[in-house]
């Protein structure tokens, strides 16, 4: 209950969709007892009437009698009808009122989750899957949204009854007041024990859905290699395998909820039974009259749903409690790439590493040891290296996804912890490893991060990644739509358009996370040729594992398992014998034996 503490703060917002609500259920109330009291008074005016009736037989009052007894029935059915649309008038209300909060407080919390999601760092991402996200923010906040919608409705609507009638009916009679009672708190907690067991079977069903979900998703992404590797046969056992669980479980829920209603209404009949027993009793002693049972009949049903919903209530505020600390514990993540200073200024990309040292926080790997170096703007620096020798990891530390364990990044001379982050982001254009596109136009990807782009912006970041061509072959050229929506591009078309992305920002330090490995090295040099131009007031960093592409820079650091073993121009590397020297050897070698065939 704690953790639903958080949710307070939403129905002070709304609260006057709270007090609307609970004066429109007070009013639906009143309105349902009046039909009761009707009922009792015609039934003890047709019993009146009928000895009336009797006792002026062959007399003109008999005609006169019968003629009131016809008039004052169509003043009660009247009165019924009447009672009966406005409790209905008012319990749309109370719908439009407390469910409209629910709704409008499941929002908010959408929004706040999901404000606080995108201000987490990178490493809140790989610490937590997709899934667990999205679940937090979908099916955790519907169960929260349960708590402030019907459980609230419904618990107010039963206080307010039990606060009308139960006094009524004990004005009436206490003991049948108390007999007619009994069944329903058994009935509460028998529906809350039946429901917990509900809730119980239908998260497995959930369980085993998103079990059975990511396994389609896996197996139709996955399908190139599903075919090739002629695995078809063997994916399909094991889909019937997941959805014959998926049904058993099914099937086990359907046993207990198809036991719902047979209880309810045995325990309701039961208070049937009791009330007409005990009123009969009364009725004979004179206590009572046959209106008092019909009467009692009424409230008794009437009692019965907010009685029910009391197990209900109970089981949803218990899911709620258990979802919003779910919520909460993603809630109180804080973001540790924060700024004190928030310095904003323009950044002209003078970039200095001071013996940064950077261990990532979630596996303990060291990625980078001891790195120094520094680029001018309108420089271009080069990284070089194995696989995991810790290049990508530098491109992270620039763009402040992480902080340096050790040592110090510096733009323009200023610490890269003082500068307001969006300042930071804004002056980048990253080209990352695993290329991203959005599924939509080519143009709308380009223009991605910049919203004041023209359309001939794009078409020259377009030229400057040496797609044009390309894309006058696509169906709707620019307006080609890309993704499961349309079309698949190559390897390559890809991360030119994430290249043309990240230029057509007009950043003031580029990136290229080797983004250009899925392009013939005919390609790469005719795009980084292009790209001089633009390159010119730019702070440029080509991470690459071609030396192809390193050559083309001011300054190349050779990495070597995070540590820089070599330093310099292209020239230097090569007279110095070492690691470049012997990767260019490797590589230029390769190269012209593969342009033999
Ligand atoms: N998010 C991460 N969390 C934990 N460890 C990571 C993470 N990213 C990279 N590493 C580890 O840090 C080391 C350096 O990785 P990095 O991605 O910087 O290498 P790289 O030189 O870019 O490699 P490649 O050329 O294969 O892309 C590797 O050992 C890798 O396993």
């Amino acid at each position: 209950m704690r953790d639903l503490a958080h949710i307070n703060k939403y129905l002070l917002k709304y609260k006057y969709h709270l007090l609307l609500g609970t004066v429109f259920i007070i009013i639906a109330n009143l309105f349902g007892v009046v039909p009761a009291v009707i009922v009792r008074h015609s039934f003890d005016l047709i019993q009146e009437s009928y000895q009336l009736h009797n006792l002026f037989d062959g007399l003109n009052l008999q005609q006169t009698t019968y003629d009131s007894f016809i008039l004052s029935i169509f003043v009660f059915a009247a009165i019924i009808i009447a009672s009966a649309l406005l409790k209905g008038v008012f319990m749309f209300f109370m719908r439009q009122t407390i469910i409209v909060m629910s709704r409008l407080v499941e929002f908010d919390l959408k929004n706040e989750i999901y404000e606080h999601y995108q201000t987490l760092p990178l490493s809140f991402y790989r610490r937590n899957n997709t899934g667990d996200l999205m679940n937090r923010i979908s099916e955790d906040v519907s169960k929260v949204r349960m708590y402030i919608g019907p459980a609230i409705m419904y618990g107010i609507n039963l206080a307010t009854m039990f606060i009308i009638m139960i006094p009524f009916m004990l004005s009436i009679d206490v003991e049948l007041t108390l007999y007619s009672l009994i069944p329903l708190p058994f009935l509460s907690f028998s529906i809350y024990f039946v429901n917990n067991i509900i809730n119980q079977r239908s998260e497995e069903i959930q369980r085993s859905q998103s079990g059975l979900s990511t396994f389609v998703q896996e197996a139709f992404s996955g399908i190139r290699v599903i075919k090739s590797f002629v695995r078809e046969m063997d994916y399909d056992k094991s889909f019937n395998a997941a959805s014959d669980d998926y049904k058993k479980k099914s099937l086990r829920l359907a046993f207990v909820q198809a036991l719902f209603f047979p209880l309810i209404m045995s325990l309701i009949g039961l208070s049937v039974i009791l009330t007409v027993y005990v009123g009969s009793t009364g009725v004979l002693k004179g206590e009572l009259s046959t209106g008092n049972i019909a009467e009692f009949i009424i409230y008794v049903n009437m009692l019965t749903w907010p009685v029910t919903s009391l197990g209900w209530i109970t089981s949803i505020i218990q899911s709620a409690a258990a979802s919003q600390k779910r919520i909460n514990e993603f809630l109180e993540v804080k973001n540790d790439i924060i700024s004190e200073k928030n310095i904003q200024k323009e950044i002209t990309g003078d970039l200095k590493f001071s013996h940064v040292s950077f261990t990532y926080p979630d596996s303990g790997i060291q990625a980078l040891k001891d790195i120094s170096f520094e680029v001018s703007s309108g420089q271009s620096i080069a990284i070089i290296g194995t696989t995991g020798s810790g290049k990508s990891t530098i491109a992270n530390l620039i763009c402040r996804m992480y902080d340096a364990t050790t040592g110090e990044v510096r733009l323009d001379g200023i610490s890269i912890k003082d500068f307001h982050i969006p300042n930071i982001r804004r002056a980048i254009g990253y080209v990352p490893q695993d290329v991203f596109l959005f599924s939509e136009s080519i143009k709308a990807n380009i223009a991605f991060g910049n919203s004041q782009i023209t359309d001939e912006q794009i078409m020259e970041a377009a030229d400057h990644a040496d797609l044009t061509e390309n894309m006058s072959r696509f169906p709707e050229g620019m307006d080609t739509v890309l993704g499961e929506r349309g079309i698949t591009l190559s390897g390559g078309q890809k991360q030119r358009v994430s290249i043309a992305r990240a230029i057509a920002r007009s950043p003031k330090i580029l990136i290229f996370d080797d983004c250009l490995s899925a392009v013939d090295t005919k390609t790469e040099n005719s795009i980084l040729n292009s790209m001089k131009r633009i390159m010119v007031d730019k702070t440029t960093v080509i991470i690459s594992h071609r030396v192809s592409s390193a050559q083309l820079a001011d300054k190349i650091i050779v990495l070597d398992d995070g540590m820089i073993k070599e330093q310099g121009s292209h020239q230097e590397l090569i007279s110095q014998n070492g690691i470049y020297k012997s990767l260019y050897d490797k590589q230029i070698q390769g190269e012209e034996s593969v342009s033999e065939f």
